[in-house]
């Protein structure tokens, strides 16, 4: 019997114009342990979120990624796969949880393989497979390698990525609510085409974004650079409370966004406007002060711990 265990974090993606591109990495994680098996099967228990609803055998995702992994590896499946998930990152709430997920079978199936398959699959084979399979470089990007990143694709189609440190005067508030919704969908209602001048604007936030989150967090920069016109307010029919939540707080001066494809809203609070979120959220939802995770995905073997 092997086992691993992996730490994975939860990520907001896109940061308002960042669509695709910008990823946050927090410190909201997912704890995953997997052990090979000599006993034929796959056994998964999960506690917290997804517990009694997620599948608890093949069709697990994390399971899915590792299968994938041993495959890509050229390392024979085993004869069985336990996982014990502790699972802290909400599902369907545009907090990366199916990223996580992935990212941590893919870190795993790697830690498990023979030395010599594993030292030929890179950092860079874990995020292309990470970024293949789940399909957002920027919920895979800082799952991965922590703090704030940059995704882009080279002209091969692999994804790349650099990472930066978010300013420290910046604290980001996730508010959470209740109800879910599936990327897939929120992906949905976006159009195949974009107006130019849509494009233009959205280039200058993100670029602008850029240096408002690593050396000038001041309040009216901050707000001008998380504006979008590339998603938001087409997917906004499908959360129309997240929608209102984040034009109540920009009016009263927070920097405020959805996160992912929502229908968590994500603020960048400093210390003039961390007190202005709370007064304009409802009951329904829950408000949670986070820590930017600096290191991002971490793999461990209990016997070294
Ligand atoms: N830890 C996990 N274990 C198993 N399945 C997961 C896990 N996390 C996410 N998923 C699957 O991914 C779905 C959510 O993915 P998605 O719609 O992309 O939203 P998110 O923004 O949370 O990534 C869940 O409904 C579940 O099917
Ligand atoms: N860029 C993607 C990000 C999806 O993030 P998730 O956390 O909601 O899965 C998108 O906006 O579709």
């Amino acid at each position: 019997m092997r086992t691993v265990d992996i730490r994975v974090p939860a990520t907001s993606a896109n940061l308002g114009p960042g669509f695709d591109a910008l990823g946050l990495a927090l410190s909201l994680h997912d704890d995953v342990r997997a052990t090979l098996t000599a006993e034929r099967g796959v056994h998964v228990t999960v506690e917290g979120e997804g517990a009694g609803e997620v599948d608890s055998g093949e069709g697990h995702l994390v399971v899915q990624a590792m299968r994938m992994t041993f495959d890509r590896m050229g390392v024979p499946q085993p004869e069985g796969i336990h996982l014990h998930c502790r699972n802290r990152i909400p599902h369907a709430r545009g907090l990366g949880s199916s990223s996580a997920a992935v990212c941590a079978g893919i870190l795993a199936a790697r830690a498990l393989a023979d030395s010599e398959r594993a030292g030929k699959f890179s950092d860079d084979d874990v995020y292309a497979l990470a970024t293949e399979m789940e399909g957002h470089p920027d919920n895979v990007a800082p799952c991965l390698a922590g703090g704030l990143t940059i995704s882009w694709s080279d002209h091969g189609g692999l994804p790349r990525m650099v990472k930066l440190a978010l300013d420290q005067r910046i604290r980001p508030v996730a508010v959470v609510p209740s109800t879910r919704l599936s990327t897939e969908a929120a992906r949905g209602l976006l159009p195949k085409d974009v107006p130019h001048k849509d494009a233009s604007f959205n280039a200058g936030r993100a670029a602008l974004l850029i240096a408002a989150l690593t050396r000038e967090p001041e309040r009216e920069l901050l707000l001008a650079a998380t504006e979008d016109r590339l998603h938001q307010h087409y997917r906004a029919p499908a959360m129309r409370a997240s929608a209102d939540l984040v034009e109540r707080l920009r009016a009263v001066g927070v920097p405020a966004v959805v996160s992912g494809a929502g229908p968590t809203v994500l603020a960048f609070s400093t210390s003039d406007t961390q007190d202005l979120i709370a007064p304009e959220v409802g009951n329904d939802w829950h408000i949670q002060l986070m820590d930017v995770d600096p290191v991002g995905a971490n793999v461990q073997f209990p016997e070294t711990r």
